[in-house]
């Protein structure tokens, strides 16, 4: 992998509030096609390394690449305008329009009146015809109905729209902050197979998790996130779940020595 060209990369993050130190030189490689997951104990700096790499906050130092070509984003929609999408646990939907009205927020679709090209209409059917393929395209069989109102939606329901909305106009990386959080058993379940389809179309995902099976059942790589450091890049084929816990809290390192006998 190592030879290919990273969709994302950042090199040297570094992030301070005032005397905090949130991020003190963060690396993080992303791949097309491969699911990163994002770990740490609460304070290690997971969010902060998120808002870096999607614009929501401006890193002190450090550097960031898009295809290996060098990018600066001073607000989320640099961001976005660079193929990079975030679902926050708040899903930023509008629970009284329908599925395919959430799709098209903010770049809704639109046909010429009767009165010509002066008063276009919203190109309601258009977008539902369109909708009803992305959500096919992207295997979301938990929505039937592309008219049915956001707010009668389940939590599983509404997070696969809120990924089908920040997936389906040709963005290349999205990041996903704890998809499954408020979930039960089978919801997640289908938010992790959306994630797998988003993996099989090619796209870069980060996943933010503090749910330890979900991270190693999806996961291609994980990334440690420990005291605003990357403590370590691990795969779930090469280290166990209490591995994984005992790097975020310090009480290992990578190679499995106790920290501070390394
Ligand atoms: N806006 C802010 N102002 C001051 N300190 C902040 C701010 N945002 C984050 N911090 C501090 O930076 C450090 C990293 O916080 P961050 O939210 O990135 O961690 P996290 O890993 O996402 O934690 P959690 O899992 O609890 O959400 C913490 O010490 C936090 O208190």
């Amino acid at each position: 992998m190592t030879d290919r060209t990273p969709v994302l990369s950042a090199r040297g993050l570094i992030k301070t509030y005032g005397a905090v130190v949130a991020l003190d030189g963060v690396d993080l490689d992303l791949y097309a096609g491969e699911v990163l997951a994002v770990i740490g104990d609460n304070g290690a700096g997971k969010s902060t390394l998120i808002k870096c790499l999607t614009g929501a906050e401006i890193p002190d130092l450090g550097t960031l690449t898009v295809d290996g070509t060098q990018v600066r984003f001073r607000k989320p929609q640099d961001a976005r305008d660079a193929g990079i999408e975030t679902v926050y646990q708040t899903l930023s939907l509008a629970p009284a329009l329908d599925i395919s009205a959430n799709l098209f927020l903010g770049r809704e679709r639109r046909r010429p009146g009767v009165l010509g090209s002066v008063f276009r209409m919203l190109d309601k059917s258009g977008m539902r015809e369109e909708a009803t393929a992305k959500v096919d395209d992207l295997g979301i069989r938990t929505i039937q109905d592309i008219t049915q109102v956001v707010e009668t939606l389940s939590g599983g329901q509404r997070q696969a729209v809120a990924v089908a909305r920040a997936v389906a106009f040709g963005s290349k990386v999205v990041v996903l902050d704890e998809p499954t959080a408020a979930l039960g058993v089978r919801e997640s379940e289908q938010v992790l197979g959306v994630i797998r389809e988003l993996r099989e179309r090619g796209m870069g995902v980060i996943l933010i998790s503090h749910n330890m099976p979900h991270v190693f059942e999806v996961a291609d790589r994980i990334h440690v996130q420990r005291l605003g450091r990357r403590a370590a890049v691990i795969t779930p084929r090469d280290h166990t779940m209490s591995e994984a816990v005992a790097i975020m809290t310090g009480a290992a390192t990578v190679d499995g020595t106790k920290e501070g006998q390394a």
